[in-house]
């Protein structure tokens, strides 16, 4: 069933076109990426799908929530969160004190009421402590727990990222591009955690990300965009032999040749997927 429906969405900045009638949607429970070339306009997709930007035409829903005026905290309280691209982490706390503080901008009592209930706001502060123990655990960083986050290695730096994001207990991630930058190894553990997000945690992930073996080993399904439109999508099987995605990623009208000419970029084509 279909948890995310974007429906004809078009994004205009003056005169740019950064989406074009991009539809979509987001069953429950999978691992749906949205990759492009540079500039295609998935970061902007996953700001209108966040609350970030609001699209210009066209309609986001959520289940029964409608996205597409919703400001950043509304769409989080919906059960949608995001981690981010460039780090939205405070580095010079640790890494418990960052988590709790997500934890605790999810948590419903305000200033005033938690005067008014003091008994109710400790334990939902209790709560929050376990549920942020609970992620730490989950995603590995019981040895990182009290170091400054801007003091941890980049890779573990991301994860700190995810797992921010897991503390307001969403029911679907956003992931703009976890694992840029990252060495090999920290890229299976990124993708080892994405995999166990969706199959033990059970929650729906949307995924940017530059690397397309990791995009087709992990998608149940993936769309492209190019130019702000929405060129292909299906299994990774159907969008890494459809001609329009090649011919987007290598400049290649066509026939799925990469390498025949000097703007190609075989290393970045669909059909090195796996490799
Ligand atoms: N706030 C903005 N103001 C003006 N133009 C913007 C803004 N945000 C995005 N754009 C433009 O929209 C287009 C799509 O950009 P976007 O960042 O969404 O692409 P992308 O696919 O995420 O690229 P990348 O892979 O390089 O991150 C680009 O032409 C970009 O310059």
């Amino acid at each position: 069933m279909p948890q995310l429906h974007v429906e004809n969405v078009t994004l205009t900045f003056g005169g740019i076109h950064a989406l074009r009638d991009v539809s979509l949607v987001v069953p429950e429970g999978e691992i749906v990426s949205i990759i492009g070339p540079n500039g295609a306009g998935k970061t902007s997709l996953l700001n209108c799908i966040s609350g970030f930007y609001h699209p210009t035409s066209g309609r986001i829903t959520f289940g029964p929530h409608d996205l597409s005026r919703a400001a950043p905290n509304v769409v989080t309280s919906f059960g949608i969160a995001r981690a981010f691209q460039n780090l939205e982490l405070f580095r010079g706390l640790s890494v418990v004190e960052n988590l709790l503080l997500a934890r605790h901008t999810h948590l419903k009592y305000s200033l005033w009421n938690s005067m008014l209930f003091y008994g109710r706001a400790s334990r939902e502060e209790a709560e929050g402590r376990a549920y942020v123990e609970r992620i730490i655990d989950f995603m590995e960083l019981e040895a990182h727990r009290h170091h400054p986050v801007g003091t941890l290695a980049y890779g573990i730096q991301k994860r700190v990222e995810v797992a921010r994001a897991l503390t307001l207990a969403p029911e679907l991630l956003l992931l703009d591009e976890p694992m840029a930058g990252m060495n090999v190894e920290e890229k299976e553990d990124m993708v080892r955690f994405i995999l166990d997000i969706q199959r033990e945690q059970g929650i729906t992930v949307v995924l940017i990300e530059h690397d397309l073996g990791v995009v087709m080993d992990i998608s149940d399904r993936v769309y492209v965009l190019d130019f702000g439109q929405r060129i292909a999508g299906g299994t990774p099987a159907e969008v890494s032999a459809d001609p329009r995605v090649i011919e987007a990623y290598t400049g290649v009208p066509g026939t799925g040749v990469a390498g025949e000419s000097e703007a190609a970029q075989p290393e970045q084509a669909p059909q090195v997927v796996g490799a």
